[in-house]
């Protein structure tokens, strides 16, 4: 059975046993004293009723009195005289003094007056023959002895009991002799039973002694009534109560018994009183009970809810990730410790307890005694990150918190203790990624400055020199674009791995983004010491890079600044080191140069060339020369090359070499290159509709247009805005610029070839493509570059180079131009070579269109084919 079944069987059984108990009681104690209480007042009611007939009594004596002790009537006894009982004894005093019988007699028993009533039917009635009879001389009715003596009570006659009093008649001073006796009476009749008992609100019967007592059923209850005991009450076991009284007799005797019947108000009132009680008992021990079950219930579930918390407290604290320790404060010893301190710490299950905290704690006794001292201070402390033994030895950092707790009846210490050595690691590779370059693993710029910060601050000490070297690889971008962002990360990282193996530990590389990386020297003596450094970080470039299946040879632009000379602050020494880095590029790239302050100036100068140049288009300061191309059998102008040029408003007219290079490092030359293609467009559609001979016009494409993605339908559009027939338009591609991605570059030159278009291969014989590639190419044209030809006669490796390109276009069905043709000798080299076309100063430099055109209409050098210089056209 269970505990709850126990409490409630419990609980019944004691409220039954109470409310046995108080019912038992209530019976035994209170209803008694009720019923008591309703004898008690039955009986007074009982006396109230008996004095009312004795009240009675005394009435009918008084008025007996007043009528017996009277002059007149004193005389009637004697005389009879008619007068005095006409005037005095006539019908109306009977009602008035409620009055059934009068009777004057005299001593001799002879009535005088002798009159009965019946106040019910207010007539005269006959005098009870039974009381005739006893009104006789020897009767104590009529014999009074003295003046005082009178008889009264109640007398039982065969017509009903009579209320009877009897007086000696007397003169008016109450003086005899005595010579006869008034006798008044007043039947116990039903009316005067019901007058009594309205009087007395009560219920209330008369009935002679006799039977009463003879009545079967008042015989058995007819409490035993004597002279002492005159009142009884039978307790009623029903609904009534009811009450006896003994009424005596002229003679005293008991003649007449008076009985009340109550209901039992009183009784029954504390019956619904107990009832009451016992209810509301029954009501508050139900209600008592119920709260005391629920809080009984609610008590064992909050116990067992304690269990269960405690349970579960204690399974999260066995289970939980961090180590929990409860140690005495005295002896530091540890009381208890979770699983995770054998998890994290490598200690056997029963081995926590054999410990003190000088055990695991990474301090010496003091240390953790001042631990120890704070917490008791503090009583909740965060102790910081800390080191904690484990088993073998090894250190383990935990976050150490710790706080005071009740154990038992003895406070402890209680020590939570994280495990942090997961998140040191993450925060080391954290610190290492903010600070590192996630492709090379090399110092970012972060880093690099910290270390330079921190490489100027020690030598500003030391009064030592310090060097920092800006290294930018050249043409990274275009390689990028060409062959890849994954070769160029590539690349980049092989730098990196180079740029390692050159410098000493105590230098640091870093990549600042790009292709951008920097060197600290950290410690020069002079000069002298960052050159060789230079030199030796150029070298590491002379050996080709091989990426995937691409071998190619890349080199790097460097600009040197040294601390103090060049400044002396982290800034200033990078921002320098920048400065002459574009130095170097401008002095023809793979090659380095120290800062100077004249560097600033050109600089600055180029930074103004940039700003004028993205505002050369809008402003419209662009135009186009023309150079005519011959052929040298015939001297005709088969075609003309598009030169830009700018008319820059303070520096006069730009060549392209000066704007180009920035043009195509800024991206400018997008716009450029479409504008400049839309305008030779334009000018070839508007010569063949002034009706020059047909010829082709070439444009040069930059590396950076080239790599473009829109290349074929810019052009597209462009021929179909201007009307140009394909077929005229003629693209100058370097062979360097081919080699960089020599598949893309087949396939975009195949759709332009496709198109219509011409390809010519500028400058071609410096690019270094092979023959095998050479026949791939979708090339109309070989254009031998300028610098082969001015050798030509006369340089024998020039005179075989341009032979040997001449003879390869020949074999390969291409056609060929020779640049920069300045000379005759040189026209009349590239003529028995039989090179068909030719370009240069000998015929003409590049020209404006309007100045081109009387060449054009002419549309033959004579020169050309009877070997004389135009030299109208040279001089323009
Ligand atoms: N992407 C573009 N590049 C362009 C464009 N216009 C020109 N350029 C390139 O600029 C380079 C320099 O051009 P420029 O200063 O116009 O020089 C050309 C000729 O003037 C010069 N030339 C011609 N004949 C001779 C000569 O007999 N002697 C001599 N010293 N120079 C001569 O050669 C340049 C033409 O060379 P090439 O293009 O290889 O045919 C130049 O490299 C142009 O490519 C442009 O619109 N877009």
């Amino acid at each position: 059975m269970s505990r709850k079944t126990k409490a409630i069987l419990l609980l019944v059984a004691l409220i039954a046993g109470i409310s046995s108990f108080l019912y038992l009681s209530s019976h035994l104690i209170l209803l008694k004293s009720f019923s008591q209480l309703e004898q008690d007042y039955t009986s007074e009611n009982v006396r109230r009723a008996l004095n009312s007939i004795a009240d009675d009594i005394r009435q009918i004596d008084t008025i007996t009195s007043d009528y017996a002790g009277w002059d007149e009537a004193y005389a009637f006894i004697d005389n009879g005289n008619k007068t005095f009982s006409r005037s005095n004894l006539d019908d109306a005093i009977f009602p008035k003094l409620r009055l059934n019988i009068l009777v004057y007699v005299r001593n001799s028993g002879a009535i005088v007056f002798a009159k009965a009533f019946d106040l019910r039917t207010g007539t005269e009635s006959p005098l009870p023959p039974s009381l005739v009879k006893q009104l006789t001389a020897n009767s104590p009715l009529v014999r009074h002895t003295s003046s005082d003596s009178v008889l009264s009570g109640a007398l039982l006659l065969p017509e009903g009991p009579l209320l009877l009093v009897s007086r000696p008649v007397l003169t008016s001073s109450y003086q005899g002799p005595i010579h006869g006796s008034l006798i008044m009476g007043r039947f116990l009749g039903t009316d005067e039973i019901r007058r009594l008992a309205d009087l007395n609100h009560l219920n209330l019967s008369i009935l002679p002694l006799n039977a009463a007592r003879q009545s079967s059923k008042s015989a058995t209850i007819l409490p035993p009534l004597s002279a002492t005991r005159p009142i009884a009450v039978i307790p009623g076991s029903g609904e009534t109560i009811t009450g006896y009284g003994l009424i005596n007799d002229i003679h005293g005797k008991p003649a007449l018994i008076a009985r009340v019947d109550m209901r039992r108000k009183i009784y029954s009132q504390g019956v619904d009183a107990v009832q009451y009680f016992l209810f509301c008992f029954l009501g508050f021990c139900l209600i008592s009970s119920l709260t005391g079950y629920i809080l009984y219930a609610k008590l064992l579930a909050s116990r067992k809810e304690r269990k269960d918390t405690e349970k579960r407290y204690r399974s999260v604290i066995s289970q939980a990730s961090d180590i929990i320790l409860l140690v005495d404060i005295d002896s530091r010893r540890i009381l208890e410790a979770n699983l995770a301190f054998q998890r994290l710490l490598n200690y056997a299950p029963d081995k926590a307890t054999q410990l003190t905290l000088y055990d695991i704690m990474e301090d010496d006794r003091s240390g953790v005694d001042w631990r120890i001292n704070r917490i008791l201070s503090e009583k909740v402390c965060f102790l910081g990150e800390h080191t904690v033994r484990a088993e073998d030895g090894s250190m383990v950092e935990v976050d150490l918190n710790a706080n005071l707790v009740s154990y038992g009846e003895q406070q402890v210490i209680c020590m939570v203790l994280r495990d942090i050595s997961e998140r040191k690691r993450f925060e080391g590779e954290l610190m290492h990624m903010a600070h590192h370059d996630a492709l090379t693993g090399l110092p970012n710029r972060t880093l690099f400055f910290d270390r330079l910060r921190q490489g100027l601050y020690k030598k500003e000490r030391s009064g030592k020199m310090l060097a920092v070297i800006y290294l930018d690889l050249d043409r990274f971008k275009i390689i990028n674009d060409t062959l890849g962002h994954h070769t160029g990360d590539m690349l980049l990282k092989e730098v990196a791995d180079r740029l390692r193996g050159v410098v000493r530990k105590a230098d640091t590389i870093s990549r600042l983004g790009g292709d951008e990386f920097t060197i600290i020297i950290d410690e020069i003596a002079t000069p002298a010491d960052s050159l060789l450094v230079a030199e030796k970080i150029l070298h590491v470039f002379s050996a080709p890079f091989r990426l995937e299946k691409h071998e190619m040879f890349i080199t790097a632009s460097m600009g040197v600044t040294l601390y103090p000379n060049d400044g002396d602050t982290a800034e200033k020494l990078l921002k320098n080191a920048d400065t002459a880095m574009y130095h170097a590029k401008e002095e023809g790239r793979n090659t380095y140069q120290f800062f100077s302050e004249e560097m600033n100036s050109r600089v600055s100068e180029r930074l103004s060339m940039e700003t004028g140049l993205r505002h050369a288009l809008a402003r419209n300061e662009f135009l186009l020369h023309y150079q005519p191309r011959v052929n040298t059998t015939t001297g005709r102008i088969v075609g003309v090359e598009a030169l830009i040029r700018w008319q820059q408003p303070q520096k006069g007219l730009i060549l392209p070499d000066a704007f180009i290079p920035l043009a195509e490092e800024t991206g400018l030359i997008i716009p450029i290159g479409e504008w400049v293609l839309r305008n030779t467009c334009t000018q070839a559609r508007a010569w063949q509709e002034a009706g020059f001979a047909q010829m082709r016009i070439s444009v040069n494409i930059s590396c950076r247009q080239f790599t473009h993605d829109n290349l074929p339908d810019t052009i597209r559009g462009i021929l179909r805005e201007t009307g140009l027939q394909p077929s005229c338009l003629e693209l100058e591609i370097t062979e360097s610029v081919i080699m960089l991605n020599p598949e893309r570059a087949i396939s975009l030159l195949n759709e332009l070839k496709e198109m219509g278009i011409s390809i010519a291969i500028d400058d071609f014989g410096t690019g270094y493509s092979s023959l095998s590639l050479l026949k791939r190419l979708p090339a109309d044209i070989l254009k031998i570059d300028k610098s082969f030809v001015s050798g030509i006669p006369g340089n024998k490796s020039d005179e075989t180079l341009v032979a040997t390109i001449i003879n390869l276009g020949h074999n390969m069905g291409l056609g060929l131009v020779a640049e920069g043709v300045e000379r005759q000798e040189q026209l009349h080299f590239l003529e028995e070579r039989n090179c068909q076309e030719v370009q240069g100063y000998y015929f003409s430099k590049p020209l404006p269109a309007e100045t081109l055109q009387p060449l054009l209409k002419n549309g033959t050098y004579p020169a050309a084919a009877g070997r004389q210089q135009p030299t109208d056209a040279r001089d323009i």
